[in-house]
């Protein structure tokens, strides 16, 4: 019996922005179980994507889905208040560029919001250990943030593994390259959480491509 549920939330950095509201419906639409959002500032990542603007224009249309925003920051702490007032669910924040940790998840938590935990590819895993009993999700970047279509790096993997095998009723999510042919590794590892964005978005058949990364984690939480 597994302790953990199955979570495809997709990414919608790819997707034809200027159509937000619809793509965003139609991922829903397609079996998504939350929306994953990228919110880079073009400073922590040398993107620039949107702000909580957007998100609270889309949560007024899109009243009632999970949203998950990633908060790709130099100051997570500054955002918190008007994520929460976009009646945003979670906040995944990287630790990296954050000086007082255990602060930002406090006001996180006071905000009403979730909490993710988020690393780039060369933080280690251990870095995290010590803030993870106060968080809903860890998400282990499978990609340098900043933007959609790179190269899954299979070598983040352990750090899945390491989670897993530490924490059996802790969220793990991934993010980065995640697709019909990356899945299993992710699943197989202990991800239950999985963003995919162009191997979504760009998928004639959206629906199939959710069920397949679902079908996928399911055989290994079982
Ligand atoms: O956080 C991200 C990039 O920083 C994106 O969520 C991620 O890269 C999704 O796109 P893809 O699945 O195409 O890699």
């Amino acid at each position: 019996m597994s302790h953990v549920k199955c979570m495809i939330g997709p990414s919608i950095l790819n997707s034809d922005l200027s159509n937000l509201y619809n793509e965003s419906q139609n991922l829903l639409d397609s079996g998504a179980d939350y929306l994953h959002l990228d919110v880079m500032d073009g400073t922590f990542v040398p993107n620039l994507t949107f702000g909580h603007p957007v998100v609270k224009c889309l949560r007024n249309k899109i009243p009632k889905a999970f949203f998950e925003t990633h908060m790709m920051v130099q100051n997570p702490e500054q955002w918190i208040e008007p994520m929460a007032d976009a009646n945003v669910d979670q906040y995944t924040f990287h630790i990296e560029p954050v000086n007082n940790v255990p602060q930002v998840i406090r006001k996180i938590k006071e905000s009403g919001m979730k909490v993710g935990l988020a690393i780039k590819p060369k933080t280690p895993v251990d870095v995290i250990s010590e803030y993870i009993e106060s968080a809903d999700l860890v998400l282990i970047m499978t990609v340098e943030p900043g933007f959609g279509g790179q190269k899954f790096m299979q070598d983040m993997m352990p750090k899945v593994k390491w989670l897993r095998d530490n924490y059996p009723t802790l969220n793990i999510e991934v993010d980065g390259g995640v697709g019909a042919n990356t899945i299993d590794d992710c699943a197989k590892a202990g991800a239950n959480w999985i963003v995919s964005g162009t191997a979504v978005i760009n998928c004639p058949d959206r629906k199939q491509a959710i069920s397949t990364l679902k079908s996928s984690v399911q055989k290994y939480l079982s």
